[in-house]
């Protein structure tokens, strides 16, 4: 797990290594602007190949202190490199008012901003350098930046292939913790950052604003780890540790339950069972009401089932001490989810256990206090969009706003209240899905850039993520690590299935990944 640190932390770790005296300012900025011609060169090997012409964009902050030492690079390396400024000379901060002066003593010029398009004119320029805001952004761009911005964006779309345009931390507009539009108007082809990535290159409109990600390591320590508490880390999700099945009898890798709605809307728990079982639950029940039973029982081989006339019922079955997780909501209709929910609640002598909630099941628990109150730790949420909306509308609503000053809120910041909320993991989907566990822990699975995988915007991908979870789950992960490990894999069945994937392929796909995996 890699960390995704905000503004103020890198803040926060640049001052301590300034203070520390281990290095300056001024060292630092050097090495981010060699970072970024070396990323830019590694990138497009043709520019490095022989001189061209490059339009650096400055910032009145340190951002654009790191403008002035790359636009003082490529002139080094031959290139004819023209400056627009944005902001007061006299303001600059010391570290990027000595590398201006260098500029100028150079030889470089500075024009105002505003003269940008004029300033492109009709010659061909091989590279634009947005330098103007990094993670000093504290509120959204007003005409004066966005203008010509759109107007470089513009001219871009006039020519075929160059300029290639590269952002230095972070496209300027665009909120380096939450990934929000403050008024990014010019997409980039590359990102150089430093350090570590910033939750704004995953989450939000990071992406589309981002194009590729590259980390330039420009020598700060990194953070201690006794130094971090929880709330205080959102962790990028990697490839999963711990999947190994060693030995054993089937019921030593748990057995899960699943519960399945009525006849005709079967399919999605059914997807999610094949889930928990391929992923290596040792057992896998389909809980099914009797008008279904025909249907379900047709339809599976491996996966088992047993019958549920109600509540009580599944009460029953869950004296079963073995089953030892549990999956609801998928296609269960929210009526038939909140009854069997109501058997959850420790009434009749019921052991809580693990615990996936899914689809209807989080519809049910929005429509009643009493259900949503006896979430416990060990239970996981996985709502999209719309049922996060239905959950924690308050939450949802600060999230869709735009922020007027310092960082914007961000679904990391709303997935941990909402787990605080809940008082268990919360996993909010979507090509930047975030899960958070109650004490704060988060972190942030991105299925974009080199891992993107649109085909999963299917109808029951989401059905089998939840099964994965839950087969997790019985194999005794805990929830956070199944729901980071769920995530991770179903992205990457997606990405090996490739084009044309629908549900049914996600489980199928799984032994191939986990081969890949080494396992
Ligand atoms: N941390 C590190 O380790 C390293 C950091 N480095 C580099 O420093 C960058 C961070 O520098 P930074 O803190 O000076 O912030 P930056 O993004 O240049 O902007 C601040 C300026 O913008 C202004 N401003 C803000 N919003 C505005 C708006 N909407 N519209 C107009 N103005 C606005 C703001 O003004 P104010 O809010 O004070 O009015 C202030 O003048 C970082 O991204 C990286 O590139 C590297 O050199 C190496 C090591
Ligand atoms: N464009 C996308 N890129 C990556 N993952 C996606 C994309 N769209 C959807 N997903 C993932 O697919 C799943 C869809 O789940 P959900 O919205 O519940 O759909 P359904 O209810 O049809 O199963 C989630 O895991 C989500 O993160
Ligand atoms: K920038």
């Amino acid at each position: 797990m890699t960390e995704l640190l905000t503004g103020a932390q890198m803040r926060a770790i640049e001052m301590a290594a300034i203070e520390s005296g281990e290095v300056t300012g001024l060292d630092l900025m050097e090495r981010a602007g060699r970072g970024v011609v070396e990323a830019v060169f590694e990138e497009w090997p043709a520019l490095a190949a022989t001189s061209h012409r490059a339009v650096v964009l400055c910032g009145p902050g340190n951002n654009g202190g790191d403008g002035f030492v790359v636009a003082r690079l490529l002139r080094e390396w031959g290139w004819e490199v023209e400056l627009f400024l944005f902001g007061d000379v006299e303001r600059l901060p010391p570290d990027a008012r000595v590398n201006y002066e260098r500029w100028l003593t150079g030889g470089g010029t500075i024009c105002p901003l505003d003269d940008v398009c004029g300033g492109l004119g009709t010659r061909t320029v091989a590279l634009v350098v947005d330098a103007l805001f990094g993670t000093g952004l504290s509120r959204p761009l007003n005409w004066e930046v966005e203008q010509p911005l759109s107007d470089v964006e513009c001219w871009k779309h006039r020519h075929e292939k160059w300029p290639a345009t590269v952002a230095i931390d972070l496209p300027s507009g665009l909120c380096a913790d939450s990934g929000q539009d403050l008024g990014a108007r010019l997409p980039c082809d590359l990102t150089v950052t430093f350090h570590t990535a910033k939750p704004g290159h995953f989450l939000g409109e990071g992406p589309q604003y981002c194009g590729a990600v590259r980390i330039v390591d420009i020598g700060l320590p990194e953070r201690p780890t006794g130094s971090r508490r929880p709330d205080d880390v959102v962790g990028r999700v990697g490839s999963p540790l711990g999947l190994f099945k060693n030995g054993a009898h089937k019921f030593a890798h748990g057995h899960a339950l699943v519960l399945s709605g009525g006849s005709g809307t079967t399919g999605a728990a059914r997807l999610a069972a094949r889930g928990a079982l391929r992923i290596g639950a040792g057992l896998v029940t389909l809980g099914v009401p009797p008008s279904a039973q025909m249907e379900v029982a047709s339809q599976i081989t491996a996966v088992m089932l047993k019958r549920v006339l109600d509540a009580a019922a599944l009460a029953d079955i869950l004296q079963d001490a073995r089953i030892n997780a549990l999956c609801l909501g998928p296609g269960m209709g929210v009526a038939w989810a909140s009854d069997m929910l109501g058997a959850l609640r420790g009434e009749g002598d019921v052991e809580p256990r693990p615990t996936v909630l899914d689809a209807d099941a989080l519809t049910a628990l929005a429509e009643d206090e009493a259900l949503f109150a006896a979430l416990h730790p060990a239970c996981v949420l996985t709502p999209h969009q719309g049922e996060f909306a239905r959950l924690f509308p308050d939450i949802a609503k600060r999230l869709r706003e735009e922020s007027k000053s310092g960082p914007a809120y961000s679904k990391a910041d709303a997935v941990r209240a909402a787990a605080a909320r809940a008082g268990c993991v919360v996993l909010l989907k979507g090509p930047d899905t975030v899960i958070s566990d109650p004490k704060g822990r988060c972190s942030v699975h991105s299925a974009q850039y080199d891992r993107a995988a649109p085909w999963l915007a299917t109808a029951g991908s989401g059905d089998v993520l939840a099964g994965f979870i839950t087969g997790l789950l019985a194999r005794g992960f805990a929830p956070m690590q199944a729901a980071e490990a769920a995530a991770w894999l179903h992205t990457e069945c997606a990405r090996s299935f490739g084009a044309g994937l629908i549900a049914e392929d996600i489980p199928e796909e799984l032994p191939r990944v986990l081969r890949a995996l080494g396992i």
